[in-house]
């Protein structure tokens, strides 16, 4: 079964053909601007296609997209406004130019979704969370399930009988604590914005100095464009917020930036690490990690101390997981 895979991230577009788990055609676009996919990604005749979607709320499984699953979706941009605006458009147009083809919804979140209740509730008073839907909610859920599975394989073991921590280091960085296939502790809570500054996000930030900002006369509007488009990696180092342009740049506060950003990936680690109780390989990937193994290596110097556990770095492999999910539920809908 071939299956368009479409995965636009805050900074990229990725479209590949995969027949099992072989890439038979593919199209990037890293500086993506939110076009549509290319003509020739639907001329590629597939059986079915899969978009990723940063935000599924609830849902623990891919579901064939439909108007009431559109509208669903469409009803969670609010919480992801980098992403989720930008799937669904890709998945309008793919419903449009092909319209005979299933098309299924992958999530970023389901990966997430049985989070124990340690890891999911958020301090605040329980009516106001209940009333606004406030959780921790957990992302990059593609990217972390293809990576234990490989992590597994590259143990040896069953992805059941392994605890291990996946940091996703790309646009938005993010690390999740894994054991017996299940996601137990993640850094990125109730929105894309939480955890780890990434190339144009600021990552956790006191609330204090939100309420202090907005005091000072920011507008809401204005401060969360900045705190999501202007901050992370290109706001501490004044570039674009790619780990390339700030290592090219003589400007001591790329430099600055760069120590940040290590910092807090080793210090999440080390915090997600402690809701294993076994520990059996930290698993770095995404963009930094297909590209750059100095990096790699500052990332994890230090680290030794959470125990003797082998890194492994590798590709995110969303289009292998984004394609697996889709076979399964469109599979399923044929067998209905
Ligand atoms: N050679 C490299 N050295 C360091 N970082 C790199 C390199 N190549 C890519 N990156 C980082 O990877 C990021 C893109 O990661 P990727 O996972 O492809 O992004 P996306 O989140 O858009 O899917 C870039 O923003 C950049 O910071
Ligand atoms: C959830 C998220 O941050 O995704 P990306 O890294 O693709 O921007
Ligand atoms: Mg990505």
């Amino acid at each position: 079964m071939k299956v368009l895979t479409l995965n636009p991230g805050s900074s990229s577009l990725k479209v590949a053909l995969l027949d099992g788990d072989t890439v038979a055609w593919a199209w990037e676009d890293d500086r993506w601007d939110g076009r549509a996919a290319p003509d020739a990604a639907f001329a590629t005749r597939p059986d079915a296609v899969a978009v990723r979607f940063v935000h599924g709320g609830d849902r623990a499984h891919p579901a064939v997209l439909d108007d009431a699953v559109l509208a669903e979706l469409a009803a969670l941009a609010p919480l992801a406004p980098l992403h989720q605006p930008q799937a669904l458009r890709i998945a309008a147009a793919v419903l449009r130019r092909m319209p005979d083809t299933p098309v299924v919804a992958c999530f970023d979140t389901a990966f997430h979704a049985g989070l124990p209740t340690r890891a999911r509730l958020c301090a605040i008073p329980r009516a106001l969370a209940e009333a606004h839907g406030i959780r921790r909610y957990g992302f990059h859920g593609l990217s972390i399930a293809y990576a234990v599975r490989r992590a597994a394989e590259l143990l040896g073991r069953p992805v059941e009988e392994i605890g291990v921590v996946v940091a996703h280091l790309g646009s938005g960085t993010s690390v999740t604590a894994v054991e017996g296939g299940a996601s137990v502790d993640t850094s990125m809570g109730f929105s894309p914005l939480d955890g780890l500054p990434g190339r144009t996000r600021s990552g956790a930030l006191d609330p204090a100095a939100v309420f202090h900002l907005l005091r000072a006369g920011m507008a809401p509007d204005d401060l969360e464009r900045v705190l999501r488009e202007e901050s992370g990696l290109a706001g501490l180092s004044g570039t674009d917020g790619d780990l390339r342009s700030l290592l090219a740049s003589p400007h001591p506060h790329a430099a600055e930036a760069i120590e940040v950003y290590l910092h807090r990936v080793r210090r999440e680690v080390a915090a997600v690490r402690a809701s294993l109780t076994r520990f059996d390989a930290l698993v770095l990937t995404g963009g930094v990690a297909e590209h750059n193994p100095a990096l790699c290596a500052d990332a994890v110097a230090g680290l030794e101390f959470l125990g003797s556990a082998p890194v492994l770095a590798f590709r995110a492999r969303e289009d292998v997981e984004l394609a697996r999910q889709a076979r399964l539920a469109a599979g399923e809908r044929s067998l209905r």
